[in-house]
């Protein structure tokens, strides 16, 4: 390994984790804000975990002690985290490029140069996948008595699939989490302007068009 190899490691680490996991937040902070019931129930799932590992008044301390047991044990936050992945895939459209020819599984067959693309954001509101109320945003379908449990990434395509999923998967969960448990606990989450529709631009990373702008009301004085 020399300076070259490892500063492109930190680029492709810094690109590939920046901009998606922090369009993902703004996308779950959006969801929660429109449906506020959820809202409390992830504010919840951190009350009562939390509360018996860290009652830390501040937040750096805080933060500081969310152990790793804490993070596996937040089932609810994770399938809300996935659900909006889900509706909101930081990557929406991806694709490869053939090297030969070929067939794929369906026999569909593909040239050599030819470009092959999926819409992981329409895949992810397709009813034929995920049921009549595709559009609707509902972690509980994650779940199976309380505990999280994965789809196949064929189906789930937000992080791709097959050996080159992306790398950074659990640790863009870890991260989400933290920040959300962080958020979460200290503050209730608002929209400025309810009425006022939020749509993405068309980047290459699912982006939120003029940004999200919301209230953070601190818990306390609720
Ligand atoms: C919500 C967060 C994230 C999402 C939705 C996401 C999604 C994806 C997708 C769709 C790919 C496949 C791209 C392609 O090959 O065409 C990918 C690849 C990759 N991701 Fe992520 N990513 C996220 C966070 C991260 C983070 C935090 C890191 C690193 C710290 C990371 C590192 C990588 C790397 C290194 C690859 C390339 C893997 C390979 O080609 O073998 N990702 N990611």
């Amino acid at each position: 390994m020399n300076d070259k190899y490892l500063r492109d490691i930190i680029l492709n680490f810094i690109i590939a984790g920046k901009d998606t996991s922090a369009n993902t937040l703004s996308w779950f902070f959006y969801m929660l804000c429109k449906n506020p019931l959820i809202q409390e129930k992830i504010a919840e799932e951190v009350r009562d975990i939390s509360s018996r590992e860290v009652e830390d008044e501040y937040v750096d301390d805080f933060v500081t002690n969310i152990t790793e047991a804490t993070l596996d044990q937040m089932h609810y936050l994770h399938a809300a985290l996935t659900e909006t992945l889900r509706l909101y895939p930081a990557v929406p459209i991806d694709g490869r490029c053939a090297m030969e020819d070929d067939i794929l599984p369906d026999g569909h067959k593909v040239r050599k140069g030819d470009g092959v693309y999926y819409m992981a954001y329409a895949m992810g509101r397709m009813s034929k996948l995920w049921g009549e109320d595709a559009h609707c945003f509902r972690p509980e379908r994650w779940l199976h008595n309380g505990v999280f449990r994965p789809e196949s990434p064929f189906k789930f395509v937000a992080f791709h699939a097959g050996p080159r999923i992306c790398l950074g998967k659990d640790f863009a969960y870890r991260q989400m989490k933290i920040v959300s448990i962080a958020v979460l606990r200290h503050f209730r989450l608002k929209l400025v302007d309810d009425a006022k529709a939020v749509n993405y631009r068309t980047m290459f990373t699912l982006q939120m068009k003029e940004g999200l702008h919301l209230y953070a009301v601190p818990r306390t004085i609720m």
